[in-house]
C-alpha cells in the first residue's frame, strides 16, 4: 500500500486529439477576467427571467452564462463547451425562454419552438425542472414537457397535440414521436434546437435517431451545442446540424479560483485493499460531507452496499436497473442531504467513439506483447438496465464533497464527467481514484469484474488528459499500519457479502423499487412519518449481520485521531463553501461532523504520507 508513484507510472500514452478537428470553425477562445462583472439584467435578458433567476440567487452569471447568452440572444449558432458544473444549463435555458416570450408577444399561436435534446432521462427531467423555475414568472405564457417519463403513445400524444412551447427529449423519444407515434411531435415551427451534453449524446448509441432528426428539422433554426469536451463527436454532430454553417465555437478555459475546483488524488492499492480503505475512510469520517462512489457495475453496487451494511454504514445505490422514478427520487433527496453516500455504477457497454479510439490506441501499445500474456478482451454485452440512463454524466449533484472512484472508469472522458459531480458552481471538492497496479491485480480476492490490469494506462490517460487542462492528480498513500489494523474487520465483513447475498440483494432492492411506485410517493406524503418505508439507503440484510463490525473499538483509531475525529477535525476535504449541516441535528439524531476546515495535508492526524514529487 506504500508503493509511491515514481516515474514510470508517469503517463505516456496519448490520447486522440479531437479538438484539432474543431479547428475550422470560427473559434472565440476565451479565458475569464475577474472584471467582467455583468448582471444578468445586463446580458439583455427579458425582466421575468431576471426575477426568476434573482430568486434562484444567482447573484451574477457564470462564465459560460455571460458569453453565451448575449450570442444565443442574438440568434447565433453557437457551439459552446465549458466545463462540469460551470452553468451550461442556464446559458442556453434562458435564452430560449426569452426568444419564446418574444414570439409570443407578438403571435400566440400555439407550436413547438424549441426542441432540446438530451443523453438520459435523468438529465430530461433535470432540465425540465430549471425549465420550471426559470418560468416562474412566465409559467402562463410558456408550457414545456418532457417525453422520457415511461408513458404510453396515447399519453404522448395527447401531451403533444397541444404543441407545447418546449420538448425535452432523448434523441430515441424525439424520432418516434416524430416518424411513429402517428406523427406527434411537429418540428416545422421549430426556432432552436439544443443538444445538451453534446458529447454524450452519440455516445449513448442515437446517432441513427440524430441522423434522422437532422433531416426533419427545418433549415436556418438557431442551433446551440454544449458539451463539457470537444471529442470527435461532438464533431460529428457539428457536421450533422451545422452542415455548411459554421457556428460560433465558445471554448470556455476558465481557471479554479482560490479553494474552488476538485483535488484529485490516486491511490494504487489491490483489489481487497479498496475494500480496506474505503472502510476507514467512512468509519474514520475522513470525508465530511456528502460522497458519490463510483463502481464498475451492478453487482458491485450491491457487493459494496453489503459490505458496508456490515459496519453499520448507510448508503444508497443509483444503477440502470432501478425504475426511472426510483432514480431521479434518490438524486432529490441526495440533494435535499437525506443521504450521504451513494454508491452508482456508471459504465456504459456501448463504448462512444472516443472510448473506441482510445481502446485501438491501446490494442496498437499492446502489439508488442505476446499472445499468452494479452488477457482476451471482455466482449461488451448489450446494456441489461435502463439504455438511457446516466448518472456520472451532467446530473447536478448538489454539494457534493467527495467522488471516490471505487473502480476506475474506463475512459479518460468518463473520468472527467465523474469527478465533475464534485465542486460544482464554484465550491471545492475531492476526488479520490483507486488504482491496481498491474503487479497486484492477479491477487484478488473478491473478484466480480473489479479492476484490471487496465488500470494503470487508462490512469496514464487520464493524468495526461487532466495535464492538458493544467490539472494535476497527485499520489496519496495512506498509513500503512494503522489501516491494516482494520484488516482482520475486512476480512471478516467481506466473507459475509457471498454472490448469492448480492444476487439477493439484486433482487430484492429491485422489487422495493417497483414497489415504491408514485401512488406510494403521494401516499407517503400524506403520511410523512411512515416516510422511512420510502428510503432508498435501507438495510438490505442478505448477508450475514455481525454486530461487533458495527462499532469501531478504541483501539483501532488513531491515537492522534481518537479526539479528532469527535471533534470532527479530519479528513480530506475541506468543506470551505458549504456549511449546510455545521453544528446542526441531523434526521435520526445524529451529530452531523463538522464541515471544518482543514488547512495543509488534511490526513495530517491521521499520519497519511502524500509523496511530494
Ligand atoms: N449564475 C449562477 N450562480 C450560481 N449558481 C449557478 C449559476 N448558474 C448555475 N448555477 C448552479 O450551478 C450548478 C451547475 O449548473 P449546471 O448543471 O447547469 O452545470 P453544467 O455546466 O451543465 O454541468 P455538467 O457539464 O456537469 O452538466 C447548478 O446547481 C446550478 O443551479
Amino acid at each position: 500500500m506504500k508503493r509511491k508513484l515514481n516515474e514510470n507510472d508517469v503517463p505516456t500514452s496519448a490520447e486522440p486529439e479531437a479538438d484539432q478537428q474543431m479547428a475550422n470553425a470560427e473559434t472565440t477562445t476565451t479565458t475569464a477576467t475577474p472584471e467582467e462583472e455583468a448582471t444578468f439584467a445586463d446580458l439583455g435578458l427579458d425582466a421575468r427571467l431576471v426575477q426568476a433567476v434573482a430568486q434562484q440567487k444567482f447573484l451574477k452569471p457564470t462564465l459560460v452564462q455571460r458569453k453565451a447568452i448575449p450570442l444565443a440572444l442574438d440568434g447565433k449558432d453557437v457551439l459552446c463547451k465549458a466545463k462540469t458544473g460551470s452553468g451550461k444549463t442556464a446559458a442556453y435555458v434562458l435564452p430560449v425562454l426569452a426568444g419564446i416570450l418574444k414570439k409570443k408577444s407578438v403571435d400566440s399561436t400555439a407550436a413547438t419552438t424549441a426542441l432540446i435534446l438530451v443523453p438520459t432521462r435523468e438529465l430530461a427531467d433535470q432540465v425540465f425542472k430549471s425549465i420550471e423555475l426559470f418560468s416562474a414568472f412566465c409559467a402562463k405564457d410558456v408550457r414545456a414537457v418532457k417525453l422520457t417519463d415511461k408513458l404510453t403513445d396515447a399519453v404522448q400524444r395527447s401531451l403533444l397535440s397541444t404543441c407545447p412551447d418546449i420538448v425535452i427529449s432523448t434523441p430515441a423519444r424525439a424520432w418516434h414521436n416524430v416518424n411513429g407515434n402517428s406523427s406527434a411531435l411537429a418540428l416545422d415551427k421549430l426556432s432552436y434546437l439544443v443538444l445538451d451534453e453534446a458529447d454524450l449524446l452519440l455516445s449513448y448509441g442515437y446517432s441513427e435517431d440524430l441522423e434522422s432528426l437532422s433531416w426533419s428539422i427545418p433549415k436556418g433554426i438557431q442551433t446551440i451545442m454544449m458539451s463539457a469536451t470537444l471529442t470527435t463527436e461532438v464533431d460529428s454532430l457539428k457536421k450533422i446540424f451545422y452542415r455548411d454553417q459554421q457556428p460560433t465555437l465558445l471554448d470556455l478555459e476558465e481557471p479554479d479560483a482560490e479553494g474552488e475546483g476538485v483535488t484529485q488524488l490516486v491511490t494504487k492499492c489491490g483489489e481487497d485493499e479498496k475494500f480496506l480503505l474505503i472502510y476507514v475512510i467512512f468509519k474514520l469520517q475522513l470525508v465530511k460531507g456528502k460522497c458519490i462512489i463510483f463502481v464498475a457495475d451492478i453487482d458491485r453496487c450491491y457487493r459494496l452496499k453489503l459490505y458496508f451494511e456490515q459496519f453499520g454504514i448507510r448508503s444508497c445505490i443509483l444503477n440502470s436497473e432501478l425504475p426511472v422514478n426510483s432514480r431521479i427520487h434518490v438524486v432529490e433527496e441526495f440533494n435535499r442531504n437525506v443521504y450521504d453516500i451513494i454508491i452508482a455504477s456508471d459504465e456504459k457497454e456501448v463504448l462512444g467513439n472516443e472510448e473506441k479510439a482510445e481502446e485501438e490506441q491501446e490494442e496498437e501499445e499492446n502489439e508488442g506483447e505476446s499472445k499468452e500474456e494479452s488477457r482476451p478482451k471482455k466482449k461488451r454485452k448489450a446494456a441489461k438496465g435502463d439504455v438511457e440512463y446516466g448518472v456520472s454524466r451532467g446530473i447536478d449533484f448538489k454539494n457534493v464533497a467527495a467522488v471516490i472512484n471505487f473502480d476506475l472508469p474506463t475512459s479518460a472522458s468518463s473520468y472527467t464527467h465523474r469527478i465533475g459531480r464534485t465542486a460544482r458552481a464554484g465550491r471545492a471538492g475531492m476526488a479520490l481514484s483507486f488504482v491496481v497496479p498491474q503487479d497486484l491485480y492477479r491477487k484478488h480476492i473478491h473478484t466480480s469484474i473489479a479492476s484490471s490490469e487496465k488500470d494503470e494506462k487508462i490512469l496514464a490517460r487520464i493524468t495526461k488528459q487532466q495535464a492538458k487542462k493544467g490539472k494535476e492528480i497527485k499520489p496519496y498513500n495512506f498509513n500503512k499500519d494503522q489501516v491494516d489494523a482494520f484488516r482482520y474487520r475486512m476480512n471478516d465483513a467481506l466473507r459475509a457479502v457471498t454472490k448469492v447475498a448480492i444476487r439477493e440483494a439484486r433482487t430484492r432492492e429491485l422489487r422495493q423499487e417497483l414497489l415504491k411506485s408514485e401512488k406510494l410517493k403521494r401516499y407517503f406524503e400524506e403520511n410523512p412519518s411512515e416516510m422511512n418505508h420510502l428510503r432508498h439507503d435501507g438495510e438490505l440484510r442478505t448477508a450475514r449481520q455481525q454486530a461487533h463490525l458495527k462499532h469501531v473499538p478504541d483501539y483501532l483509531l488513531p491515537k492522534e485521531g481518537r479526539q479528532a475525529l469527535t471533534a470532527g477535525d479530519i479528513g480530506f476535504v475541506p468543506l470551505k463553501k458549504f456549511d449546510r449541516r455545521a453544528g446542526t441535528k441531523r434526521k435520526g439524531g445524529k451529530r452531523s461532523a463538522k464541515a471544518g476546515v482543514r488547512k495543509g495535508d488534511p490526513l495530517k492526524t491521521f499520519k497519511a504520507r502524500r509523496k511530494t514529487k
